[in-house]
Formats: structure tokens, sequence, C-alpha cells
């Protein structure tokens, strides 16, 4: 073993990056959200970066891993999820609450390990590939493209933040006319050809018209409607219904694996799915029920860019079709999500990235889309390098909050405009 690979240090580094008050079913986005980024230093001085959710619960658990990491190699990414089960708390006991936020599936003890682990993995796979003068997607197997394509993430949303919080020139966008807007914006800026609504915001019946509005502004381009889950079985087929030879995909119309299932029987729309398939464990059931027809990746849940090749593996195994999930993520891990993504033979549909809507980031040079597709980089490891400055000023500002930022908590976020909103019920329509 290279002594220049093992892990001298690891430094984690827990932020509170601005995120404009987007809206969703369970309300809206904070002023600030937690990301954690991860470092680790080898003994031949190199340093990689990785980066993933950073609320109390992901700290938790990453804090015994950064210790138990150091003399271990950078190259042993699988022996990472060994050291987790025995260093981040019991993997039998699991939690089958839904998460937090009630918007990316079941919250499991093993789930949360993964997400931590993610951070870990990609920032080992940027030392490895610093050291070795290469990058990411040639240590998973080399790219087979050289760009890869994302879609833009329109939100219903308000002007600005009901009280503190970072101002933005996107103005409000609650109606049609406003996410056409919207919409052509992300096509001006960012070249982006197809497009995905958040929904769940209001009644069906009005998000409809948007994909409508949308679908006359932009015609034959691959449009997407997701509400989180907060439709009944009844009204996600009249959505699919009305949508029907106008909308790519639904994506979590109904929440949970069977409401999918009865859905996807009573509809040719395909549905996907950020939501009921998010861990091995739930695949079978989805797949025999055929409740979904595209699974969306997400390499932090799915605990890495390796593990998210291997759920790649599986839906190719049963004729799923692959997209990717994104929740709000800096340029870190934009980079790791176009690395793992440049190697996936068959993702078929634009990824999905928060990244535009972020105007913060901790690495020196900002992503640019080009027709709506990112460059992969030939770099050695991410080719992204940390900005340390930003990287302190984000940790500064978690510092001095004083905790009401430190947890994502959009319910909590939509009551400061509107006292007595609660967790809608599921389903809400
Ligand atoms: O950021 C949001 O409001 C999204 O709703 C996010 O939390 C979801 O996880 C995600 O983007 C999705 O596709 O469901
Ligand atoms: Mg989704």
């Amino acid at each position: 073993m290279d002594t220049a690979l093992l892990i001298d240090e690891v430094r984690l580094t827990p932020i509170l990056i601005a995120d404009p008050p987007l809206l969703n079913t369970q309300g809206v986005h904070q002023p600030y959200t937690p990301r954690l980024v991860v470092e680790v230093v080898t003994r031949g001085g190199v340093s990689g970066i990785g980066e993933t959710y950073g609320d109390s619960a992901y700290l938790d658990l990453a804090r015994p891993l950064a210790e138990a990491m150091p003399g271990r190699a950078v190259s042993d990414v699988n022996g990472l999820f060994t050291l987790a089960d025995q260093v981040c708390g019991d993997p039998r006991s699991t939690d089958e609450r839904v998460d937090a936020g009630g918007l990316r599936g079941v919250r499991t003890v093993d789930k949360l390990r993964l997400s931590v682990v993610s951070g870990f993995e990609v920032a080992c796979l940027d030392a490895l590939g610093k050291t070795l003068g290469l990058p990411v997607h040639a240590l998973l197997g080399g790219k087979v493209r050289d760009t890869v394509e994302y879609s833009a993430y329109l939100f219903y949303r308000w002007a600005a933040h009901p009280g503190a919080g970072e101002r933005d020139d996107w103005g409000a966008a609650l109606d049609p006319a406003g996410v056409v807007a919207q919409a052509r914006r992300f096509a001006r800026e960012h070249g982006f050809s197809s497009f995905k609504l958040k929904g769940g915001v209001f009644e069906p019946g009005q998000e409809i018209a948007a994909v409508e509005a949308l679908a006359e502004a932009f015609p034959g381009q691959p449009l997407r409607l997701d509400p989180n889950g907060a439709w009944s079985v009844e009204t996600s087929l009249y959505v699919a219904e009305r949508l029907r030879g106008v909308i790519e995909y639904l994506e979590d119309p109904a929440s949970g694996t069977g409401a999918m299932a009865a859905v996807s029987a009573g509809t040719d729309v395909p549905l996907a799915t950020n939501m009921c398939v998010t861990t091995l464990a739930e695949v079978p059931a989805a797949f025999a029920g055929d409740a979904v027809q595209v699974v969306l990746c997400d390499h932090h849940y799915w605990g890495g860019l390796h593990r998210t090749r291997e759920l790649a593996a599986i839906c190719r195994t049963f004729g799923v079709g692959l997209s990717m999930h994104s929740n709000t993520h800096l340029g870190i891990s934009l980079a790791a999500m176009t690395h793992v993504a440049a190697t996936v033979p068959d993702l078929g549909y634009a990824c999905d990235s928060h990244y535009p809507w972020q105007t913060e980031d901790v690495i020196t040079t900002r992503h640019v889309f080009r027709d709506g597709r990112l460059t992969v980089s030939d770099a050695p490891g991410l080719g992204v390098e940390l900005d340390r400055e930003r990287l302190a000023a984000l940790h500064r500002r978690w510092l001095d909050d004083d905790g009401a930022m430190r947890e994502r908590d959009d319910v909590a976020a939509m009551r400061v405009a509107r006292p007595w909103w609660t967790a809608p019920p599921v389903p809400r329509w």
C-alpha cells in the first residue's frame, strides 16, 4: 500500500447556505439550509472534498466516522460501509418514518448512514483521483459521454423570504405566467430544454394549467410535474389523464409503493420516484408491482457514486429507467453527480439539479451550464477546488445561528408567514 494514500486527517465543516423561498407541499425553503463539507487529507498532502446533508442527524453520524478514518486508505471506499456500520450506531435499528421534510421518502438509520458515507466516499475518490492524476469518472470505470444534460428545476416561489434572508431578482412565481417566465429565464441563462415543476403547492387544476402553459411555450420539450406524493390515487389518475401526451413523466404523484402501483395500473403515463424507491429494501416490491418506470438516483442517499452505479445496474436488469434527483446542494455535489452520470450507460433523462438556485458556493469556480449541459471534467479528482474563505464564512454563519436554521424544516419556515400552518395531510388532494 502506497502510504501517500493513507488518510492523515478528516475535517468536517457544517455550513449554512442561502436558499430562496421555494415552495413545496410541506411549506417553503428556509432562508438558509445546512450542508456538510467533508475533507480528507492524505499523508501525501492531497486533500479530497465531498458534500452531504448537514442537519444534526447527519452530523452525529459523520463525527464518529471522521474520527475512525485516519490511517485508512482513500482507495478503500468499499471498506467505508463496514466502518460506518461499526462506528455510526446500531445498523439494525430502523425508524421507518417519512423523512423530516416529507419529501425524500423513508428515513431509516441505514439511509442516514449511507447519506453520510456518500460525502466521505466522494472525498476519498477526489483525493484518490488527485493522487493518481485521474478524474473521478475514470475511477468509476470511465465516462461514456462527454456532457451530462440537466433539466430546469422550476418552483412556485415568493419574491422574498418573510423575515431575514438574502434577496434575489427572480421575483414571485405563483401562477402559470410566473412559471413560464421562470422557465424562459432558465432556458435563456442556462440553455435548459427540459423542465420539471415542483408541484403539490396549489390544487391540482392550477398545476395542470401551469404545465399546459409550459407545453404551449416550449412545444415538444420534455416536461415533468412532481407533487411529492401529495395526491390521492384518484387525483393522480385525473392529472395523468389531463397531461397525457404532454408530460414526460409524473414524479411521485401519490405517496408509497401501493398507491404508486395503483396509479401505474391505471395510466400509461410513466411514473418516476425519489420517494418510494430510495433504499434497496424498497426495490423488490416496487419493481414487482410495476409501481415506477423511472427511478431518480441520488448518490447522497444511495451511499455514493459506486452504489449509484449498482442501482443503475439493478434498474437496467428490470427494464426500469434511470434519472437523477436533486436536493439543495453545492458545486462539490454537482461535480460528483456529473461524474457518476457520465459513467451510466443508459441514463435516459435529463438530471435534476437545484444548483441554479444556489447563489453561494464553496468552490472557486462555479459550474456553468451550456445548452443545459455540464461538460464532464477530465481534471484529476472531481475537478473542483475548495474556496476556503467562502467555506469559513458559511461556517461562521452556521456557528452564529441559534439553531433555527441548522435543521431543514420547510413547515416551520412556512409558519413565519402563516402561523397556523401545519404539515399537510397525505394525500393533500
Ligand atoms: O427542495 C425541494 O423543495 C424539493 O421538494 C426536494 O426537497 C425534493 O427532495 C426533491 O427535489 C424532489 O424531487 O422530490
Ligand atoms: Mg421528486
